[in-house]
C-alpha cells in the first residue's frame, strides 16, 4: 500500500468527504442508535435465510465462511462473481431502514446485500460495486451493526489508500463516480471476536428492462 490514512469522521463533521478525488463517501457515525442496532442485529440473524457466498474463482466455485443474503424488490435477481443470486421478500423491519436511507440520500434503493460476518477473520476483498445490473448513477447507502471493522478504499490507477472504523449504528454513503474509480475491502483482523452484519442497500435494474 503506497499511502495510508485512518479516518474517524468527526460526527460534526459527518459530511466531510472521505476521498480526495474521483468520488464522494460519507460517514455518518451513530445513523441507528445502540439500541436499535441491537434488536436490528439479533432479528435479522434469527429471521433471514443465510446462506454461505459463492464466488467464482478461476473457473471453479468456492464458498465463504461469511453469510450472505439477497434481499429485492420482484425481479431483482443479481449476478455478481458470475453466480446469479435469487432474491428474498423483504421484512417490515429492513424496509424501515430502506425509508431512513431513502430520506438521507433523497434516492431509491430497490435491493439491499447483507453480510454476516462471524468475527474478524471474515472479510470482503477488494472490489467494487460496479455490476452491469447495478444503477451507476444511484448511491450505495451502507449500514453497520455489531463489531467495529476496518474498510479501505483503494484507487484502482493509483493505489493509494484511505480507511476508516465503521461503527456500530453507522451509515457510509458512497456517491457516484466512487465506484469507478476506487475498490474497497473490508479488512481481516484477528483482533475481533465479535459479530458484525453489513446491509448493503442499492439500486438495480429490474430484470425485465
Ligand atoms: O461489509 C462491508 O462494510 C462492505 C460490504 C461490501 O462492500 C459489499 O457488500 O459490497
Ligand atoms: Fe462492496
Amino acid at each position: 500500500m503506497k499511502q495510508s490514512s485512518l479516518f474517524r469522521a468527526d460526527p460534526m463533521e459527518s459530511r466531510q468527504n472521505l476521498l480526495p478525488k474521483d468520488g464522494v463517501a460519507h460517514y455518518y457515525p451513530e445513523f441507528i442508535s445502540h439500541h436499535s442496532s441491537a434488536k436490528l442485529m439479533t432479528q435479522l440473524v434469527e429471521s433471514l435465510p443465510w446462506e454461505e457466498d459463492r464466488l467464482l474463482m478461476f473457473g471453479k466455485v468456492v464458498t465463504t465462511r461469511r453469510k450472505v443474503v439477497w434481499i429485492g424488490d420482484p425481479k431483482c435477481d443479481y449476478t455478481y462473481s458470475g453466480i446469479k443470486r435469487q432474491s428474498q421478500k423483504w421484512t417490515a423491519e429492513l424496509l424501515l431502514v430502506k425509508g431512513q436511507l431513502e430520506d438521507l440520500t433523497k434516492s431509491k434503493f430497490n435491493s439491499c446485500l447483507l453480510n454476516l460476518y462471524h468475527d474478524g477473520l471474515d472479510g470482503m476483498g477488494w472490489h467494487s460495486d460496479d455490476e452491469k445490473e447495478l444503477d451507476a448513477k444511484s448511491p450505495i447507502a451502507s449500514l453497520s451493526l455489531g463489531a467495529t471493522r476496518k474498510f479501505a478504499f483503494r484507487h484502482k490507477k493509483d493505489k493509494t489508500t484511505h480507511s476508516l472504523l465503521l461503527e456500530n449504528g453507522s451509515a457510509l454513503i458512497m456517491h457516484s463516480p466512487t465506484q469507478e474509480h476506487w475498490h474497497h475491502a473490508l479488512l481481516k483482523t484477528k483482533k475481533i471476536d465479535e459479530p458484525r452484519i453489513n446491509l448493503t442497500f442499492r439500486n438495480i435494474t429490474p430484470n425485465d428492462q
